[in-house]
């Protein structure tokens, strides 16, 4: 049995300047030796790998992915899961999450219930994370049938972030979209983060392309930041995006 939050501890650890890299399992098994290469790039500069994906649901795809990235990388793999299918064996920890604002029982607990069975039976460490979906909401926001949440009515999101904290879960994913055209803006993160405290653990993701942009979400009280559009259009500019924030914060 793994140590019940050894990821998380880890995780708390590096909070304020975590950089989390997503790969999508339906993307990287039809160019698995290109991922190869790039996870090599990432690995110095990534706090840990999330893989998981909106569509396309396999975990034959996601396993493999998962030992791909373990065999070239020590980093720890987490499964950011877009269904149970997600939940695979070889992972380090997953984000158990439930989508707060969606408007199907589905993502809010009956995924969770065959979930809970696998990471039970593989002894995975699970996170309990509440996934908030705001802005455009991106695929993830339409597959979820989430009640998007308005970008410029913030305190929408404080009281959603509010009773998640107060419901117990240990971190907040806010997520506008994979790719999405406006990412969470930093007086949002701001405003988050001091509702909510150094007791949860908030993850800021979609629509983040450059250092500039990554540096003021983590300043303005992000503990990560999530990274997945930029490594599959263009991987360069990932490395170089995560050796900036990396430099700027004295690393
Ligand atoms: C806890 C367990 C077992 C399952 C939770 C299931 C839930 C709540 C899902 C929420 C809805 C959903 C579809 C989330 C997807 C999250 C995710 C992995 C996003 C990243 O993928 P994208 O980049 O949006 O996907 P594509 O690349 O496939 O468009
Ligand atoms: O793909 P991007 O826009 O980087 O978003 C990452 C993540 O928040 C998607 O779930
Ligand atoms: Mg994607």
């Amino acid at each position: 049995m793994k140590k019940e939050r050894k990821v998380e501890d880890y995780l708390r650890k590096r909070s304020g300047r975590a950089l989390f890299f997503l790969l999508d399992p339906d993307k990287v098994v039809r160019e698995e030796e290109r991922y190869k290469e790039i996870v090599e790039e990432l690995c110095p500069y990534a706090t840990a790998f999330f893989v998981g994906g909106s569509t396309g649901f396999s975990q034959l795809e996601e396993e493999r992915t998962i030992r791909m990235i373990k065999a070239v990388c020590d980093k720890p793999v987490v499964i950011f899961p877009g269904s149970p299918a997600h939940v695979a064996p070889s992972a380090d920890a997953i984000l158990f999450m439930s989508l707060l604002n969606s408007r199907s029982r589905k993502f809010l607990i009956e995924d969770q219930l065959e979930g809970a069975l696998l990471v039970w039976r593989y002894g995975l460490e699970a996170i309990p994370t509440a996934y908030l979906i705001v802005g455009e909401g991106g695929t993830a926001g339409w597959v979820g049938d989430a009640k998007t949440i308005p970008l410029e009515k913030p305190e929408l999101l404080a009281m959603y972030a509010l009773a998640a904290k107060y419901l117990g879960f240990r971190a907040i994913y806010v997520e506008a979209g994979s790719g999405a055209r406006t990412h969470v803006p930093p007086q949002t993160v701001a405003m988050i983060k001091k509702l909510l405290g150094n007791e949860v653990f908030l993850m800021i993701g979609g629509g983040i392309k450059n250092a500039e942009t990554a540096l003021s979400i983590l300043k303005a009280g992000a503990d990560g930041i999530i990274i997945g559009t930029l490594i599959e259009k263009e991987p360069e500019k990932a490395v170089e995006l995560a050796k900036v924030v990396r430099e700027s914060l004295g690393e």
